[in-house]
């Protein structure tokens, strides 16, 4: 893929400008300073628009590693966790609804029929679950094609349906073995250095997911250096959906709003697929998981929050959009030195 548009230059020296003339100390504002000129650069306008229309989509589907001891709870939670949002009752459904933010869930990849879905939720549904990545390749090229182009055309809607600043979310148990892969093989990394506790895993636990993703990079080999490759050996149909959700919304110049370590290693891969399109994410939270770190510090990001968080389904990203909407309140509200002197 070419090279992205970046976010537009003229207009981020207007608002550095505007940034530098308000009526406040040199800098005072911080990082919500920076924020509101990135803001006015992604938008291209100064002072940006409100974000009255925040919209996350959440990613939702099985994978087989999780059936060989690698999460600390079993897959049947995911089935679970889907109905939970859909009735507006998980973690990050509390967050939303606090903050003003439109929750979109789709079942990509789910294993089985989840009972009781609206269809919305359950149109798009690719296959089930995913090939277990230490064993077999997750999914055929084909899958992550179509993956790649679901999360395109949902990014797409969401945009045209008047989303000004986009998230996305991820629920599955077992996904953050993958997101582990991803990012070892966008990095070059070991095992060792990508894996985490996930859901709370024991020491044993971990060590059994370090060899599992060693294997993983093992089989997966030189396929590491093809982004897209990387997906079909050890990813996940919801991840595959996520990376062409994220470029398409650094394609269509909407910002994006990262999450934790599946949201933030799908942004790596995007950049990797559309050289570029880190320009139009910012980083909502620090999550516990050290890829997401190593990401973050690849892609130059470095997160608003650093709660302790490790949810994920979009969480940390929805926690920080206040922060958004203070870099946008400063940029629109506040008086001109010049104009009170
Ligand atoms: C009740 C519950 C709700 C969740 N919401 C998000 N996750 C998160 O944790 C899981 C990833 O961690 P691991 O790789 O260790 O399985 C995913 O489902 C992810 O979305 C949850 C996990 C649980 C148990
Ligand atoms: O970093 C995250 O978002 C995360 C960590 C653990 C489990 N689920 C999500």
């Amino acid at each position: 893929m070419d090279s992205l548009t970046p976010p537009s230059a003229a207009i981020a020296a207007t608002a550095a400008e505007r940034l530098a003339g308000l009526a406040t100390p040199p800098g005072a504002l911080g990082r919500l300073g920076e924020l509101g000129v990135w803001l006015c650069a992604a938008q291209g306008a100064c002072p940006p628009e409100p974000l009255d229309d925040v919209r996350l989509v959440v990613f939702a589907g099985d994978h087989g590693v999780a059936q060989h001891g690698v999460s600390a709870y079993p897959p049947a939670v995911t089935a679970a966790m889907v109905s939970t949002i859909v009735a507006g009752r998980a973690g990050v459904s509390a967050l939303a609804q606090a903050h003003g933010v439109h929750v979109r869930v789709l079942d990509v990849s789910v294993d089985g029929d989840v009972p009781g879905l609206p269809p919305e939720v359950s149109a798009h549904k690719l296959r089930r679950s995913s090939g277990a990545l230490h064993l077999t390749d997750a999914l055929s090229p084909t899958d992550t094609a179509a993956a790649f182009e679901l999360g395109r055309r949902v990014a797409r809607e969401e945009i045209s349906a008047g989303a000004q600043l986009l998230m996305s979310g991820d629920l599955g148990i077992g996904n953050t073995t993958p997101a582990a892969c991803l990012v070892a093989a966008a990095l070059g990394l070991g095992a060792d250095e990508v894996v985490g506790r996930g859901t709370g895993i024991d020491d044993a636990t971990w060590a059994h997911k370090r060899d599992v993703v060693a294997a993983a990079l093992v089989r997966a080999g030189d396929r590491v250096d093809d982004p897209l490759e990387t997906l079909t050996a050890m990813g996940s149909a919801d991840l595959a959906a996520t990376v062409g959700f994220l470029v398409a919304a650094a394609e269509s110049g909407v910002p994006v709003l990262l999450d934790g370590l599946m949201s933030v290693a799908c942004a790596l891969t995007a950049d990797r697929v559309a050289p570029g399109a880190a320009a139009w994410f910012v980083a909502g939270h620090r999550s516990t998981e050290p890829a997401q770190a190593h990401a973050l510090k690849a892609l130059g990001l470095e997160p608003l929050l650093d709660l302790g968080m490790r949810l994920g389904e979009g969480s940390g990203a929805v926690a920080a959009v206040p922060m958004l909407r203070s870099a946008v309140a400063v940029m629109r509200d506040v008086a001109l030195l010049s104009e009170i002197l």
